[in-house]
């Protein structure tokens, strides 16, 4: 992972600063290639001049000659001693020129009048008998063709001796011009076969003092005339026409031979060309050469010598210049790039670490959601107006509603109506004492199903001090209020008879004895007790006797307010207390219900039937009674009294 990260990073990095230097390289590359080219301008130029003014001595030579009078006197007179003029004069400039292989002149129809070899450093002159016709040969044929004061001049090649390439190799130009006698009339063709190896010998030593000692001359077909590579020379004559500039760098060759001048940049390097026209001399230093007093040049001379001076700078040689391909450069540039890698690693690793900790912080996140939303009892905010602001999924379960449907809402809408009287109470207190824990509410479902829960709420406050918001945790505590209610109600109520037992009168009564004592208002107390019940027992059993305790507090439960508390103080002994009640009423309740019980018929198990009579004390409460017992004691006496005077009566206290 950071590994990928790292070389994202780093390849992005390196293309920013390849990008952002990029170009200052290209431009201090193209400057570094403008000065290397610039010194090159000097060899080139004296190469260039070299040649050209080589050939301006050669052609000012011929022109010389053929103007000289040696050639004209023979020409025109033809007399032996003008010959042998003309044949010391020939041998003379060979001897002396040491350019010319041979010089030659011959008459209108091709054949040899004078010849002149130079062997040895030495014009030697050819006996008259070794004399041959030429007629056929393309110099004098050419030179047949041309205007009088025209010059032809040969491709420069290597020279044939019997049919074969003389060794070693002689590179040689060949000169042929009309020559006219005194009398202005053609009279033949002087012939000169330059021999060129020393201008190409000055040409290589002056490509050979270049930076990378490479430079070519090439003629118009593409074939070296001087290369640094001496085998790639003179395919044309030696029958390698793959030996070919052109084959060897087409597009290159392309360009070359369609400009004057220029640069070509390969991937290999830069070619620098310049055309050589060697008997072009408009716009050099020979320019005063004048047409109109030398020779000109036919089309096909010119042809002929239509050379390209060539030098080739590698890239290696342009490379080894920069600064970059230096140990300083290349320090430098390792520098950078452990500097981008160094970068590219610390923020992958930043990145990475930000990454896992925002994974973490992500899953924490969701832990704590799922904590939130389903954990095992309720949460919810409220804002200051007790107003839902987020409750989470397991009390909206409890509820039946959507989380849309609650959030917004009050909370008391969820309250039953007792719940919500105690609720406001709890949240106004929550905004003083900041923490409240386990009040009982009751909450109402959308289903309208009630459940206890047992909140306890956290405020928080604003930046300002002021209550913002309650935290509130909700337990459902219904199992457990149930389970109170049930423990409150077998406490409270007597199993058989499913009234109140003694102690659940206890607390009602003293409630009512309080009550009835502070406002002065009266109250009573009944006390009966079934007249005879062991003889129930005894002969309907004891389950007969217990139904029949079942249905005597079932017929006066029903026949009692109720405001009045009811309940079975034991045995076969019962209680009533009557408040809000005179001492009369008192008197007919009791005689009604002794009545009542008197009548009743009684289904035992047995499927037998039973009746009984009651006895009953009735004592009014009196300013005097301070305690409930004074005044169930009283009862129990007028009790005792109703028993003594024969039961199923009504005895009332009388003190
Ligand atoms: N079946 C049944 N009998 C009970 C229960 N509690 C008390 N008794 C019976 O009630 C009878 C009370 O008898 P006594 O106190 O002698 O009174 P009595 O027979 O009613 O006679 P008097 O009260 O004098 O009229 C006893 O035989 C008790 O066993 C009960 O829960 N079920």
């Amino acid at each position: 992972m950071i590994l990928t990260r790292f070389i994202l990073l780093f390849s992005l990095l390196s293309a920013l600063v390849l990008a952002v230097t990029y170009p200052i390289y290209a431009q201090y590359y193209q400057g570094l290639q403008d000065r290397i080219l610039a010194n090159e301008e000097t060899s080139v130029v004296a190469a260039s001049q070299m040649i050209q003014k080589e050939m301006y001595e050669q052609v000012h030579l011929i022109a010389m000659i053929a103007d000289a009078a040696p050639v004209l006197d023979y020409v025109t007179h033809g007399r032996a001693e003008q010959r042998v003029a003309l044949e010391t004069f020939f041998s003379n400039v060979s001897t002396n020129f040491h350019r010319f292989d041979q010089i030659r002149l011959l008459d209108n129809s091709g054949y040899e009048l004078v010849r002149v070899n130079l062997n040895d450093s030495k014009g030697n002159i050819v006996p008259q008998s070794e004399l041959q016709n030429k007629s056929q040969r393309y110099y004098f044929t050419e030179a047949k063709e041309l205007a009088d004061n025209q010059l032809f001049v040969s491709r420069l090649d290597l020279n044939m001796e019997n049919g074969q390439i003389e060794l070693p190799h002689k590179p040689m130009l060949r000169f042929s011009t009309p020559i006219l006698d005194r009398n202005g009339e053609r009279a033949g063709v002087l012939v000169l076969n330059y021999l060129a190896e020393g201008m190409l010998k000055s040409f290589r030593r002056q490509m050979s003092r270049r930076v990378d000692q490479q430079g070519m001359l090439i003629d118009a077909k593409g074939y070296w005339l001087s290369n640094h590579e001496r085998s790639n020379e003179w395919g044309a004559d030696l029958g390698r026409a793959e030996h070919t500039f052109a084959r060897m760098y087409p597009e290159v060759w392309s360009e070359i031979s369609a400009a004057d001048s220029g640069i070509i940049a390969t991937d290999k390097g830069l070619f620098r060309f310049q055309s050589i026209k060697p008997f072009n001399f408009s716009g050099s230093q020979h320019a005063h050469f004048k047409a109109d007093h030398y020779p000109l040049f036919a089309s096909q001379s010119v042809a002929n010598t239509d050379w390209k001076l060539v030098i080739f700078i590698p890239n290696e040689l342009i490379q080894s210049r920069s600064f970059l391909y230096q140990p300083l450069g290349q320090a430098l540039v390792a520098l950078v790039l452990c500097l981008l890698a160094g970068a590219s690693l610390a923020m992958a690793i930043i990145t990475n670490q930000k990454q896992a900790r925002s994974r973490e912080q992500k899953e924490l996140n969701e832990v704590l959601s799922d904590l939130y939303d389903n954990a095992p009892c309720g949460y919810h905010s409220l804002d200051a107006n007790a107003h839902f602001i987020r409750i989470n999924q397991t009390e909206l379960d409890w509820l039946g509603y959507t989380r849309e449907e609650v959030l917004g809402q009050p909370f008391i809408a969820f309250l039953t109506p007792n719940s919500q009287v105690r609720f406001q109470e709890f949240f106004d207190a929550l905004k003083t004492e900041k923490q409240i824990e386990n009040v009982v509410l009751e909450m109402q479902c959308k289903d309208g199903a009630t459940f206890y829960v047992s909140s306890s709420a956290t405020a928080q406050n604003d930046q300002s001090g002021d209550f913002a918001v309650a935290r509130t945790s909700v337990f459902d505590i219904t199992d457990r209020i149930l389970l109170e209610k049930k423990l409150e109600t077998l406490a409270n109520i007597d199993a058989l008879t499913n009234i109140s037992n003694r102690r659940h009168f206890y607390e009602g009564a003293t409630l009512e004895l309080k009550r009835a004592l502070r406002y002065q208002h009266p109250l009573a107390i009944l006390m009966f007790d079934i007249d005879h019940f062991k003889r129930v027992n005894d002969t309907y059993g004891h389950d007969g006797g217990d139904a029949v305790l079942k249905q005597l507090a079932s017929t006066v439960h029903s026949s009692l307010r109720d405001l009045d508390v009811f309940a079975r103080f034991g045995g076969e002994e019962f209680i009533v207390l009557l408040p809000e009640i005179s001492p009369e009423q008192v008197a007919l309740v009791a005689e009604r219900l002794r009545q009542k019980v008197a009548e009743l018929q009684i289904n035992l198990p047995s499927g037998e039937t039973a009746s009984i009579t009651i006895s009953i004390g009735v004592a009014m409460l009196t300013p005097d009674d301070k305690l409930l017992e004074h005044l169930i004691k009283k009862a129990d006496l007028a009790l005792y009294q109703a028993k003594e005077q024969g039961r199923n009566r009504v005895v009332e206290y009388n003190a």
